[in-house]
């Protein structure tokens, strides 16, 4: 009797589960889950194409940005970013294409700070133009609508053009863009609209309410692809070099290291700073007066324009080293410096028609 009601246990457990496949495979039929942290047991995969690692589900625009990067490859969907970076380290993946920087919402700090608690290379970028849609499921109308989800850096991307739209609606972040329409088709929500891409509306069924509904039409993200090895730098064609340094709290430290790139007349492109994370304050005693200052640290993340196999970029980086405390050379790449072709033009080729635009 006991070993009968446990046997009926597991016969229920295993019909949920397999009601719980059915349900989901109904919502996205035929598309790779993401990995996770657990996958991380698995043996790696073996294949002839390029796995390449991606945060989000397909629809994504990382997705697009991966396809950009390697036209032939395999887009492996990760549900974080640090997985995805695991997923190189560990040879689930032979290259991570990783958003860093949108025109419109600036960086992406966590790909910034993830840079630095992982060993990978940085050996191309590549720049996306981001084309946002207003999805819902099919028969809902924008009257209908009491809630748009989508990544927090989409949604900030639309914030005005959501606004002008008229619609009443609350904002609520998701993983990802493409995971928000995903999740609208899975749980049939008919008040509910994402902020994501044409190609995500296809694969999970929905309308395109309004297209284009970006704050500025030329918004564009800068993805950087990631690998085990540094690629070997090379002068024949634009290279972009990026470094990240601390320094100690002599005077005047930064102005020298940017002084190291203008004598050489080598272009900066881009400085970001973050918290050093270690040591995140400094405190230091006032002289004649009383009391204490704490001072925020820094490390500094700089871009700059040539290759590491050019003498002058050497030469700069050599005197670096006399001003700052740490120093780590991220990669040297190609610039992208390709025509801006937008996600519809690469998914899509033949098929770059009549959206509804505002
Ligand atoms: O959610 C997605 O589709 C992503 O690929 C992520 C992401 C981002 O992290 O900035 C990438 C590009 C767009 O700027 C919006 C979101």
């Amino acid at each position: 009797m006991e070993n009968e009601r446990e046997g009926s246990t597991h016969l229920q457990l295993a019909l949920q589960e397999s009601q719980m496949v059915a349900v989901a495979a109904t919502a996205t039929p035929f598309l790779p889950q993401p990995l996770t942290v657990s996958d991380f047991a698995r043996p790696p995969l073996h294949g002839s194409n390029l796995r390449v690692a991606y945060q989000g589900v397909p629809g994504a625009y990382s997705e697009s940005a991966a396809s950009k990067a390697y036209p032939e490859c395999e887009p492996i969907p990760c549900d974080q970013f640090e997985v995805a970076f695991q997923s190189v380290e560990l040879w689930l993946a032979d290259r991570a294409v990783l958003p860093v920087e949108n025109s419109l919402g600036g960086s992406i700090h966590k790909n910034y700070d993830l840079l630095l608690s992982h060993r990978l290379h940085i050996v191309g970028e590549v720049k996306l133009p981001v084309r946002h849609c207003l999805l819902a499921l099919p028969g809902v109308r924008k009257e209908d609508l009491t809630r748009v989800i989508s990544h927090p850096q989409a949604l900030s991307q639309c914030e005005l053009t959501l606004t002008k739209l008229g619609l009443n609606v609350s904002r609520e972040a998701f993983d990802d863009t493409a995971g928000a329409a995903q999740f609208i088709a899975a749980n049939n929500l008919l008040d509910t609209a994402a902020i994501a891409s044409e190609r995500a509306a296809e694969i999970y069924g929905m309308n395109i309410l309004a297209a284009g509904i970006q704050d500025d039409p030329s918004n564009v993200t800068r993805f950087v692809m990631l690998a085990r090895e540094p690629i070997i730098p090379r002068k024949d064609r634009p290279f972009k070099t990026s470094i990240v340094f601390a320094h100690d709290e002599s005077t005047g430290v930064l102005f020298k290291v940017l002084s190291a790139f203008a004598f050489r007349n080598i272009n900066l492109n881009k400085i970001e700073s973050r918290p050093r994370r270690k040591s995140p304050v400094r405190i230091v005693e006032n002289g004649t007066h009383s009391g204490t200052t704490r001072y925020f640290e820094y490390l500094f993340y700089l871009d700059f324009e040539a290759s590491m196999a050019d003498q002058k970029a050497q030469n700069a980086l050599s005197e670096l080293q006399e001003y700052v405390t740490f120093l780590r050379v991220l990669g040297s790449y190609p610039m992208d410096t390709s025509p801006l072709a937008c996600v519809t033009d690469l998914l899509y080729p033949a098929a770059t028609a009549s959206l509804p635009s505002i």
